[in-house]
């Protein structure tokens, strides 16, 4: 069964993009199907897998979301692009904007990126939306998309106020449009070692939100290497293979996957003792 995984964080520049590619190529690399999906209009995602004029590409998510809004019809692949480490990518740019605005005015407005992903998902294992840093109609829709959420967060921020507007919105979408999203957990990206940063942020995370908002064991450093990768149009393990951040998100890479097991055993589990 294929799993939508939204990375979502209304504060920008905290490793979304960075995270889709590399969680993305990462699961390629073990075998899965991954379709990743750029629904930012920034276009940071379809740039940093090396198509660099996103704003030129005649076909992205924004004209099948249009197409969705209307019923018209699309080919079953409309648009989507391949990359050569093995993922391939719905790209999105600037024209996400006005397809932003005109949702507002759209009846299902919130289900239009589900349904669009609904007609294209069976080929995949996976799927990853890159979100807008923003708390929009569009994230909203990548939530009611989704399976299950995952949040980075740069670890130099205490993420406070956001933290808690974040968390109340993917509350929201599970009670008002998608009873099944879960919430995977929070990911603290460009950890520096020389400072206890990360370590304060996860216990603050803990302090106050709880059993109910894990952080993955897996931190992503701080890394010159990671940041030249979006320029180069590569993933990490790729640019700089031996180095930790690529270390660290392999192993974020198989926490993710370990997550998406332990909740089928214990899915299994409750089956087997309702009987
Ligand atoms: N581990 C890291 N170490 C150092 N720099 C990083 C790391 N990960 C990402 N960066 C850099 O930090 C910046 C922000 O990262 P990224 O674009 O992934 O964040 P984002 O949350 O997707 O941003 P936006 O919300 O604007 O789309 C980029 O310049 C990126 O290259």
């Amino acid at each position: 069964m294929t799993k939508v995984i939204a990375l979502a964080n209304q504060k920008g520049g905290v490793g979304k993009t960075t995270t889709a590619v590399n969680l993305g190529i990462g699961l390629a690399a073990d075998g899965k199907k991954v379709l990743l999906v750029d629904a930012d209009a920034q276009g940071n995602l379809t740039d940093s897998l090396g198509f660099h004029e996103p704003d030129n590409l005649s076909v992205s998510l924004a004209t099948l979301l249009a197409k969705t809004m209307l019923e018209e019809s699309y080919e079953a692949r409309e648009g989507i692009l391949h990359h050569h480490e093995g993922v391939d990518l719905m790209p999105g740019n600037i024209e996400l904007s006005a397809v932003e605005v005109s949702l507002v005015n759209t009846m299902s407005r919130e289900t239009i990126l589900r349904s669009y992903i609904d007609s294209v998902k069976a080929d995949y294992d996976y799927v990853l939306i890159d979100c807008m840093p923003s708390l929009g109609m569009l994230t909203i829709n990548a939530l009611a998309a989704a399976d299950s959420v995952i949040i980075p967060v740069q670890a130099h921020y205490l993420p406070a106020k956001g933290m808690t507007q974040l968390l109340q919105t993917i509350a929201r979408v599970r009670r008002q449009i998608n009873p099944k999203l879960v919430l995977d957990g929070v990911l603290l990206t460009m950890v520096d070692s020389r400072t206890k940063f990360a370590k304060d942020i996860s216990f603050i995370l803990r302090r106050d939100y709880g059993d109910k908002l894990r952080v993955f064991n897996t931190e992503i450093p701080l890394s010159v290497r990671a940041a030249e990768t979006s320029a180069k149009g590569k993933s990490i393990y790729v640019h700089d293979p031996d180095g930790k951040a690529a270390e660290a998100y392999a192993a974020f890479t198989k926490e993710v996957q370990s997550i998406g097991s332990e909740r089928r055993h214990a899915r299994q589990h409750q089956t087997d003792h309702s009987r």
